[in-house]
Order: structure tokens, then sequence, then C-alpha cells
């Protein structure tokens, strides 16, 4: 007799195909690859399902994080039926609304918003792989207010509480589906 089958969740899926890597991009970071889950069909979809539902209020638009959020924010805006902004870092984007400077676990950055593509009052949902310190997605939630649209949810799929990404947010919907 054989064992019933377990059934494999989108969870599962997910959470089978992440990759970290010791010392990169400096000495003492383990850093988070999502390559593999990315050049997966059935992890993407999985993935693409998870982050387009963070539950509370129905998002207008989607707002994908350079550059991983890139990749994930276009695949849950398609699947929603939505269109994406690209929150992109300095330098990038020839007509600027806003810049936020940040610090994060390895440097510092600063991420830019379009003009004229996000608008007021529309309910953004925020898309990055990770969340780690929070200052990235929190820099990016700034310019979404910033611009007079509201956050309905950031949606990340792995999160590094140590680093203290959650608390960084408060106030804000942070839904992220693995914690390592
Ligand atoms: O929570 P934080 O401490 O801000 O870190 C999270 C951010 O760090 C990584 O991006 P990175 O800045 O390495 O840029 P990239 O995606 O352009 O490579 C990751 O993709 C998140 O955007
Ligand atoms: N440890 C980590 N792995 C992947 N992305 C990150 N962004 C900030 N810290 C990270």
């Amino acid at each position: 007799m054989t064992a019933p089958e377990e059934a494999t969740t989108d969870l599962d899926v997910v959470a089978g195909l992440l990759r970290d890597v010791p010392d990169f991009p400096s000495p003492g970071i383990r850093f988070w690859d999502l390559s593999a889950l990315l050049a997966d069909g059935p992890g993407l979809a999985a993935t693409t399902r998870l982050l387009a539902a963070p539950g509370g209020p129905a998002p207008e638009i989607v707002v994908g994080i350079e550059a991983r959020g890139f990749l994930l924010g276009a695949a849950v805006a398609h699947s929603l039926g939505l269109g994406v902004v690209a929150v992109r870092k300095k330098g990038k984007l020839p007509i600027v609304a806003a810049s936020e400077s940040y610090d994060l676990e390895y440097g510092s950055a600063t991420l830019e918003l379009p003009a004229g593509v996000l608008r007021p009052g529309a309910r953004a949902l925020l898309v990055d792989d990770v969340l780690a310190t929070g200052g990235t997605a929190a820099a990016a939630c700034a310019l979404v207010e910033g611009a007079g649209a509201t956050v309905a949810a950031v949606s990340m799929v792995l999160e590094l509480p140590a680093l203290g990404g959650r608390e960084r947010l408060d106030g804000h919907r942070v839904h992220t589906l693995l914690t390592r």
C-alpha cells in the first residue's frame, strides 16, 4: 500500500526554489537569490499568485521596486489586470516626480518615482523580492505617498525578521511569503 501523496502548496514550491549565497555582496552577508525561482515556470506562477493576494483593499496599480521587483511586479500586475510603475534607482528616469535616499544591509541608495504615472488617491500594491532592513520599501512607500497615492500593501517574497524591516514599515500592510 502506498502512502497518500501530500498536496504541494504554492508556498512549498516557492520555498524549494530559494537559494542563499554566503558572503555576497560583501563578507558576512547571507544573500538570498531568487534567480532559480524566477526561472521556473510553476515557481513564478506560484509566487505571482501569492504576492497578488496581500489582503486588504483591492489595489488599482502595482509599483515594482528595482530591480527584482520589476520582474515580480509586472507578473503581479498582469495577473490582476493592472498597470505597473517602475520605481528606479537614481539617474535612470528622464522625468522624475521625487527622490528618496535610504540605507540598506550593504550600502545606501536613492530611489526615484517617474512623474505623471501615479494618480493621486490611487491604491498602490508595492512589490519586491526581499524585506531586510526595510529601507528600500520605506523609501518606495514615501515616494508613493508623497505623490498623493496610498499604499494598499507591500508584498515581498522573503522577509529577514532579524533586520527589522516590518517594524520600519509600521502602519503599512506588509505581506511576505516566507521568513529566513
Ligand atoms: O530591506 P532592505 O534592507 O532595504 O533591502 C531589500 C532590498 O535589497 C535588495 O535590492 P538591492 O538594493 O540589492 O538592489 P537590486 O535589486 O537593484 O539589486 C532587494 O531586492 C530589496 O530591494
Ligand atoms: N541578505 C539579502 N539577500 C538578498 N537581498 C537582500 N537585500 C538586502 N539584504 C539582502
